[in-house]
């Protein structure tokens, strides 16, 4: 087979500070993220995608929460080690596709340059990653504001 598929989602809780990262762009919000990383949720889910499309475990297992040398770590480090490992086995990133879930804050405002960074860091053209944004309607864990979640597909194609 020529391509392979990944998904990846990941969670985080909102606590105290005055800003989450979210696809390496620092969002303003009344609350901050707790996290051992940077806890951006938007790279998280992405490399999970990633790393599933190559069969490689899972972001924790590369990257163990259990290790001081990613306290408060620049999540994108992650993101360039598994571009590395994609590109290691003979494969290439094709595409992206990213939703993030919260109530607040707003996504919208700031996806264009969420797309901006995550293409260059990728080496994709901006319109191969793709950044969407919904509420649950104020339902569940996400409606209440207790946290924000993103779910993340992507396509390798042989280099
Ligand atoms: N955190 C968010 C959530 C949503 N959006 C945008 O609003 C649209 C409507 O959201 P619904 O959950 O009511 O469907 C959604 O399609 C997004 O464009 C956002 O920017 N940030
Ligand atoms: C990113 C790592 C880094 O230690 O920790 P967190 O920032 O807590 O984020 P999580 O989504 O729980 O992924 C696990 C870890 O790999």
């Amino acid at each position: 087979m020529n391509i392979r598929i990944g998904q990846g989602f990941d969670v985080h809780a909102f606590g105290d500070g005055d800003h989450v990262m979210l696809g390496g762009v620092r969002v303003p919000h009344e609350r901050g993220i707790v996290a051992h990383s940077d806890g951006d949720v938007v790279i998280h889910a992405l490399c999970d995608a990633m790393l599933g499309a190559l069969a490689l475990g899972d972001i924790g297992q590369h990257f163990p929460p259990s290790d001081p040398q990613w306290k408060d770590a620049d999540s994108r480090a992650f993101l360039r080690h598994c571009q590395t490992l994609i590109g290691e086995r003979g494969w290439q990133l094709g595409n992206a596709d990213i939703t993030v879930i919260c109530e607040r804050p707003k996504v919208g405002p700031h996806a264009a340059a969420m797309r901006q960074l995550l293409a260059g860091d990728l080496g994709l053209a901006e319109d191969a990653v793709s950044i969407k944004a919904t509420t649950t309607e104020k339902l569940g864990f996400t409606g209440r504001g207790e946290g924000i979640a993103a779910m993340a597909v992507c396509l390798l194609v042989r280099a």
